[in-house]
């Protein structure tokens, strides 16, 4: 998995008719390390995290991707479909099919914890089962990007700590990881750096310790409600609440 070349965007600008989601925003994740994507409701997070799997096309700028792996980009959507008859196993080897001859589904099976399960259907698979299902899909093919977009939302704590871990593992194991998340524990526990998108601007960047540290904040709460701007904040979450067709499944 391990690559020289991490992710690099350049300058990317998304607008969906008159409305500018993401404005001119750069950053890169280096080989190894995760960087978490944070930000309020309606940021931008899953428009930068599209772009840069190559999903959506930007208006303008660049993102230059490892190209390591039989594939080089696994995804996480935000919500994950799988085929609900299929069961853990056969899902996993209908992606590695995909992805090409011999490769393997049963290391990311085992990877995530899943392999006790292998037989049971996706329709009786847990939230947190899924996401894991999620997560094993998207390394399928030893990929050397792993976008992962809200892996832990609304799992127990103790789901939510085997997720991030297995997240740390896999960029351990040398795949540039970028996560999506509002789960500020997790970002203290595995971020090597992150991005703080406001209104499709990058208003931060920086390890955990840095951002507290340029704030005087005492946790990553406070220091995130310190540098996103506030004004209109009733505007901006009515228009992330307003309806719209991704029509994401579960791969890249
Ligand atoms: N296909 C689309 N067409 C029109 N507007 C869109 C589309 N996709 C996203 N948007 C708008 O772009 C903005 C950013 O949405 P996005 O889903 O990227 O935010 P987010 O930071 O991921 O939000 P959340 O944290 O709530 O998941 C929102 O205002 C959203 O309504």
């Amino acid at each position: 998995m391990t690559d020289t070349v991490g992710l690099d965007v350049e300058a990317v600008t998304v607008s969906f008719g008159d409305l500018t989601v993401i404005e001119d925003v750069s950053f890169g994740v280096d080989p190894g390390t995760v960087t978490c994507l944070i930000g309020p409701n309606g940021s931008g997070k899953t428009t930068l995290l599209r772009v840069i799997t190559g999903l959506l096309q930007p208006d303008s700028g660049t993102v230059t991707r490892p190209t390591t792996g039989a594939r080089p980009v696994g995804y996480l959507a935000q919500a994950p479909a799988f085929r609900s008859q299929f069961s853990v196993r056969e899902t996993l080897s209908f992606y590695a099919d995909l992805v090409g001859e011999d490769v393997d589904s049963d290391s990311a099976m085992e990877r995530v914890g899943l392999g006790g399960v292998r037989d049971r259907r996706v329709e009786a698979l847990s939230g947190g089962m899924t996401r894991l299902l999620g997560i094993a899909q998207a390394t399928i093919g030893d990929p050397g990007l792993l976008v992962l977009d809200e892996p832990s939302s609304g799992l127990d704590p103790m789901m939510s700590h085997h997720i991030t871990e297995t997240i740390a593992e896999l960029a351990d194991e040398g795949a540039a990881v970028i996560v999506a998340t509002h789960d500020l524990g997790a970002v203290s526990r595995i971020a090597d750096d992150t991005v703080l998108i406001d209104r499709g601007h990058v208003a931060a960047t920086g390890a955990p310790n840095e951002l507290l540290a340029d704030t005087g904040a005492s946790d990553l709460e406070e220091a995130m409600s310190a540098l996103v701007s506030h004004e209109g904040d009733e505007v901006a979450t009515r228009t992330a609440q307003s309806p719209r067709a991704n029509g994401e499944g579960g791969d890249a």
